[in-house]
């Protein structure tokens, strides 16, 4: 079966000496939560910007649904939604007319348009706060919509770089779940992009991402078992020890 996301040999740079990303390679399953596991610096945000087509590889392929980036990138960007780090709603615009406005940007007619937002506004539990101006959202609630409105065109592919940055614990923990049950139970793929290893759950896979490759990919207990770690965190610090470090 086709991944949902195959990146191979991804590289990249933004100058002059160095590389901000260099060989990654991975793929991310239907239904899968995937999550690229990095430092500050790691690259996460620069990869993000690459399969949103904010920057172009200088090596590699990067394939969504099976489309190529490079060369079909209209059918790879309709195959995914995108939650970007900061958020991107008009605060003085109601909760459904932000959806509404994003639904007809992505070509949904209108008959096609109000179910849909619903549909999702119902799956996100935000269905009282449809005529609200965003401005009167808490954070979380905020993030919510934004996952409402990447989801609008149904992409088989949902990426989020660092989507929790600025909430509080009980937010964080609902966002999470939130993206969590997508995967199991609508089969999304998900790219979550963090540096926070408590929203990485066991059943869930790993890149995990350091000062620009790929330093370990696959389940949870298998990175655990690799390592010889007890947590997350402990197999982080071995698999990212610089080489002929003890
Ligand atoms: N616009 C830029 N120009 C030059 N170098 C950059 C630029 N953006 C990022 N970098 C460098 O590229 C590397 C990867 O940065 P990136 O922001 O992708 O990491 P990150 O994992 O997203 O980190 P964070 O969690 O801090 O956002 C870092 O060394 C960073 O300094």
């Amino acid at each position: 079966m086709t991944a949902a996301l195959a990146v191979d040999q991804l590289g990249f740079s933004y100058g002059k000496g160095g590389f901000a990303l260099r060989g990654v390679a991975f793929a991310v399953e239907t239904g899968r939560f995937t999550a690229l596991l990095g430092a500050n610096g790691a690259g996460k945000s620069t990869l993000m910007g690459l399969l949103t087509r904010l920057f172009t590889p200088d090596t590699g392929a990067i394939l969504i649904g099976g489309h190529d980036l490079r060369h079909r990138p209209g059918a790879a960007l309709a195959a995914m939604g995108v939650v970007f780090q900061q958020p991107t709603l008009d605060l003085d615009l109601t909760v459904r007319q932000n959806l509404t406005y994003a639904a007809g940007l992505r070509g949904l007619s209108a008959r096609q348009t109000a179910p849909r937002i619903t549909e999702l506004l119902d799956r996100f539990a935000l269905s009282d706060r449809a005529g609200d101006k965003v401005r009167l959202l808490n954070g979380g609630h905020r993030r919510r919509v934004e996952l409402a409105r990447a989801l609008l065109h149904r992409p088989p592919l949902l990426i989020l770089d660092e989507p929790t940055v600025g909430l509080d614990a009980p937010s964080r923990c609902d966002l999470v779940d939130h993206v969590h049950r997508l995967c199991t139970d609508d089969g999304v793929a998900v790219l979550w992009a963090t540096h926070l290893f408590d929203e990485v759950r066991d059943g869930d896979d790993v890149v995990l991402l350091h000062r620009g490759q790929v330093r370990a990919t696959g389940g949870v207990p298998d990175l655990l078992s690799r390592s010889g770690a007890g947590t997350l965190r402990e197999a982080f610090g071995t698999l990212t020890r610089p080489e002929g470090t003890p």
